[in-house]
């Protein structure tokens, strides 16, 4: 794959409501900032704890509670649906993200533009709904909900040793260069070097390395704009 630089590898996972935070500022960002390539590149959270040796957010109490007042304002500072979902605790003791993971991936391989509106309806269903992302039924009304045609045949296929693989090729890219959360940003500099941010909170600083204009929301953009 040829690829241009600067560029921005995003990794991302839909269980994560940063990864989500995160997703929706760089779509933003992307028509703000001139001449960086910018790739969503799906990865596997609950691997990333474990490979780093981190715990959840939800491990402790008063963080988990602390994050969910922090999402609450974030989304309402970016003016995104996000809404806590009052079942995660129970659904993430019992479920994984990995399937959903898999799906995008074999979008991602025929469009990833259409792999970016399932994994923003991903994260509508668990974090502004509080749907299931999960199961078979649960990926049919996704695929459903963003047009695909041939759901079955996009769940069959990612059933594929492959699409594991990739998975967890992506992750083992990050774990090797630290990571211990999500999103995990890897920024590639035109001199070839490499440079890692946690976080959905970090685009000031990649603008400063990048020398793009500084990150806004969007009305706060609409804003200016009238001035
Ligand atoms: N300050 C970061 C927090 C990101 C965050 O907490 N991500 C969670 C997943 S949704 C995580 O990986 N936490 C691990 C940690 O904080 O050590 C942001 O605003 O994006």
């Amino acid at each position: 794959m040829t690829t241009n630089l600067p560029r921005i590898d995003y990794y991302f996972d839909v269980i994560s409501p940063y990864s989500y935070i995160g997703f929706e500022t760089l779509q933003q960002l992307q028509h703000q900032w001139n001449g960086v390539e910018i790739r969503y590149i799906p990865f596997a959270l609950a691997n990333v704890m474990k490979e780093s040796g981190n715990k959840p957010p939800g491990a402790l109490s008063v963080r988990w509670d602390m994050m969910m007042i922090d999402l609450k304002r974030s989304a309402k500072f970016l003016d995104i649906p996000l809404t806590p979902n009052p079942f995660f605790m129970k659904w993430i003791r019992q479920y994984r993200s990995t399937d959903a993971m898999k799906i995008l991936l074999v979008l991602e391989e025929r469009d990833p533009e259409l792999m970016e509106r399932t994994a923003r309806e991903m994260w509508h269903r668990v974090w502004s709904r509080s749907e299931k992302i999960f199961e078979y039924s649960d990926f049919v009304e996704i695929m459903n909900a963003v047009g695909i045609q041939d759901i079955e045949e996009v769940i069959e296929t990612s059933k594929e040793e492959k699409y594991q693989i990739a998975l967890e090729r992506n992750t083992e890219y990050c774990t090797r260069r630290n990571a211990y959360g999500a999103p995990w940003i890897n920024v590639t500099t035109t001199d070839g070097a490499e440079h890692s941010f946690f976080g959905s909170d970090r685009f000031h600083l990649i603008a400063d390395l990048l020398n793009q204009p500084q990150p806004l929301p969007q009305r706060l953009f609409q804003l200016e704009s009238r001035i």
